[in-house]
């Protein structure tokens, strides 16, 4: 961009005839002319010259009334433009307005009033300038951003500039936020169709794929998705389906999907929209919530099992109102009705409501898979069905990299045969391996520690196959009786993973 001052008159040199032309037309006009011709004739003429007169179009965007600003979460195409511009013309305009920016410590930088900068189009020219508010009424000031150009680009500008403006502000503005982690009221806290339903703190959670513990061929497969899933808008348009995708997490606790999600959230770089369905009174207020999302983000329904009765055939659940207990306003547990049922998820997945908001994804968590509906879990609704098992060697070597800071280590090996048989999962792996934080003990005691616990769960193991069938204690893969159904909780030391996930 250059600023506007030379550009312009360099541009309108070759119309300055025209506007020679005018103040002779208004002098002479009315005085030697029959004022009945001057109104009837000169006028139109004058109509018509006009554009040769001025040949440039502007148009104005308009910002939003400021009590509207809060609840514009999708798109505003005033602060997609504005950040456009801050993005380029603060290296030029010489005259700018700082603002605090609504998220962060940093601040938006615009055009202060009567400024003006040029930018280029396909070898085109166009201006923009910041106007001062026109009116200020109950709903606030109404700011403008103007944009000039000639009237034969008129095509180019509304066509292909435009847009090309808003997808580049809107990148500006996605990558100056900071991501959220949104939860949804109670459905008796928006009763009002202003009330915000989803309320949302800062998303800090510092796991990425590579503190993540899991076979790297698994974890590989599934990053390849999900840059797949990100890069392939044309993809989905082709074909005609929504952008989005499904993923089911399942597998026994603290084998590390709430963990998942947060990775996947860092990678992608989107948001997290965590649903509490015991707090959801109906379908209606659960499609509600499904409206005030916005791209870019991962709704998240954790522990699908639990929070509601979803299970069952969908011929005679679906349609059926589930009981569950809300905690009521005053604290005390009393038995309501839930009326979300299983169609009104299935449509808050895949229904036509599901499709107006584009790049989601839908991340359901289980521990106990085969007790789910297949209707709430078939391909094309969870595209892509994870499981999450017991600490493999691979990805105990992650964590005694995130926890001990070492590579190798002579005990490995021990671990190692003892993790081809013993069950234990990522969370009591990493349990052992941080005494290494809280006591001064180094990787010796903590290594050493965690063979221990893996010496005792494998003589558990031992005494409980001794035991007459029925009465073993169930295994820890379950939340209370260890069912997980799936019967494949255990990855493979070597890492074959290959059955461990299925498109
Ligand atoms: N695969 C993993 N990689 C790294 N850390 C893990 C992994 N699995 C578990 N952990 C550790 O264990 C803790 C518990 O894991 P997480 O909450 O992700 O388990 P979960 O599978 O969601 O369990 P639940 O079924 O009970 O919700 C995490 O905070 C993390 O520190
Ligand atoms: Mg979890």
């Amino acid at each position: 961009m250059t600023t506007m001052d030379q550009g312009w008159l360099a541009s309108n040199i070759g119309s300055s005839g025209w506007f020679l032309l005018a103040p002779l037309l208004a002098a002479y006009a009315p005085r030697g002319l029959p004022k009945m011709y001057f109104n009837l004739h000169l006028r139109w003429h004058v109509r018509r010259l006009l554009p040769f007169l001025d040949p440039f179009v502007t148009i104005d965007i308009v910002s939003k009334p400021d009590i509207y600003i809060d609840r514009i979460k999708s798109s505003d195409a005033y602060e997609e433009v504005k950040a456009y511009l801050s993005a380029g013309c603060s290296r030029d305009a010489r005259e700018l307005r700082a603002e605090g920016a609504l998220e962060g410590d940093g601040f938006i930088l615009s055009l202060r009033e009567g400024q003006e900068v040029a930018d280029e189009f396909h070898g085109v020219t166009v201006w923009w300038s910041s106007v001062p508010p026109e009116k200020e009424d109950r709903v606030g000031q109404l700011r403008s951003l103007r944009l000039t150009f000639h009237q034969r680009h008129r095509e180019l500008i509304v066509d292909e500039y435009l847009p090309h403006v808003r997808r580049s502000g809107r990148t500006v503005l996605f990558r100056n936020r900071r991501r959220r982690l949104y939860t949804n009221k109670k459905s008796l806290e928006y009763a009002s169709t202003r009330d915000e339903v989803w309320s949302y703190v800062d998303f800090k959670h510092p796991t990425t794929f590579d503190t993540l513990a899991m076979h790297p061929d698994k974890k590989t497969k599934i990053m390849d998705d999900l840059d797949d899933f990100r890069n392939n808008k044309d993809y989905y348009n082709r074909i005609g389906k929504a952008w989005k995708r499904g993923y089911l997490l399942y597998g026994p606790p603290g084998t590390g999907k709430s963990t998942m999600i947060a990775a996947m959230a860092n990678y992608l770089d989107y948001d997290i929209y965590d649903i509490e369905l015991t707090m959801v009174r109906s379908n209606n207020d659960l499609r509600k919530l499904l409206i005030e999302t916005t791209g870019k983000s991962i709704i998240v329904i954790e522990d699908i099992d639990c929070s509601l009765d979803l299970t069952g055939q969908r011929g005679t659940s679906e349609d059926l109102p589930v009981h569950i207990d809300i905690p009521t306003l005053n604290n005390k547990k009393r038995k309501r009705t839930s009326e979300v049922t299983l169609s009104g998820l299935l449509n808050f997945i895949d229904g036509i409501w599901s499709a107006h908001i584009d790049q989601q994804i839908i991340v359901f968590t289980t521990n106990y898979v085969d007790k789910l509906d297949p209707a709430l879990i078939r391909r094309g609704r969870m595209d892509l069905h994870v499981e999450m098992s017991y600490c493999c060697f691979e990805a105990f070597k992650t964590l005694a990299k995130n926890y001990l800071g070492v590579n190798k280590h002579p005990l490995f090996d021990t671990v190692k045969e003892l993790l081809q048989t013993v069950e234990i999962t990522p969370a009591d792996v990493a349990e052992c391996l941080m005494t290494s934080e809280r006591t001064d003990h180094g990787a010796d005691a903590c290594l050493e520690c965690l063979i221990n616990e893996l010496k005792k769960k494998a003589s558990k193991m031992e005494k409980d196959k001794e035991k007459p069938e029925g009465e073993a204690a169930g295994k820890a893969n379950g939340k209370g009786n260890g069912d997980m159904a799936n019967g494949r909780g255990v990855l493979d030391d070597d890492g074959d993973s290959s059955d461990e996930y299925e498109y």
